[in-house]
């Protein structure tokens, strides 16, 4: 496994690197937690919790955690949504979340690039539950040592509310030559 370090950076907060080479195609960690349903989550007022990740494989599938435009060429098959059953259409909220905000491993301090060198997959080792999948993160380039690691969080812009109801915005500070500028 590599050593992975969290580090400050002056405008995201906690970060993570690798002391070592990382070869793309590697797996880094698991995104580990507590495993909550979305609305217990959505419900919960009081938080403003940034450690929260969907489990959301269809999206993972379709690429938009940073791997499509990576592998360019090689094509993904296309699921259409007419063709899921209900439960498992894209607009659908993912019923089940990660929660690191009081428990979980490094993954929790990885921060978002619009242009990330670390890509999602979902994970069923123990079951074909896709809704229950397990989260790993993996090498989408070759990443010299030191270099910040990162995923694409692949918010949609405007998707996310305060307690107020009222949308929320995040900027993005990523760095990345094509930034969205918001996280969401
Ligand atoms: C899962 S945490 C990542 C670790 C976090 N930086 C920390 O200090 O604990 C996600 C939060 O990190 C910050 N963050 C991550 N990526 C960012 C980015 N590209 N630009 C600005 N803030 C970012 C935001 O506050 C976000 O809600």
């Amino acid at each position: 496994m590599y050593r992975l370090e969290v580090f400050r950076t002056p405008k995201k907060g906690w970060a993570v690197r690798s002391w070592d080479f990382i070869p793309a195609g590697a797996p880094i960690c698991e995104y580990t937690g507590v495993l909550m349903r979305t609305e217990d989550v959505d419900n919960d007022s009081e938080s403003d919790n940034n450690y929260i990740f969907d489990i959301d494989c269809l999206q993972t599938i379709r690429g938009l955690g940073g791997r499509e435009r990576r592998l360019g060429d090689v094509s993904i098959p296309t699921v259409h949504n007419s063709d899921r059953p209900d439960d498992q259409r894209s607009e659908s909220v993912p019923e089940f979340c990660i929660d690191a905000g009081s428990m979980g491993n490094i993954a929790r301090f990885i921060n978002h690039s619009c242009e990330p060198n670390l890509f999602v997959q979902c994970i069923l080792s123990s079951h074909h539950d896709v809704k229950l999948a397990r989260i790993v993160l993996f090498a989408a380039d070759n990443i010299p040592p030191l270099q910040e690691l990162s995923y694409d969080y692949a918010y949609t812009l405007d998707s996310v509310c305060g307690p107020d109801g009222k949308v929320k915005k995040m900027l993005c500070y990523c760095g990345a030559a094509d930034c969205r500028s918001r996280l969401f």
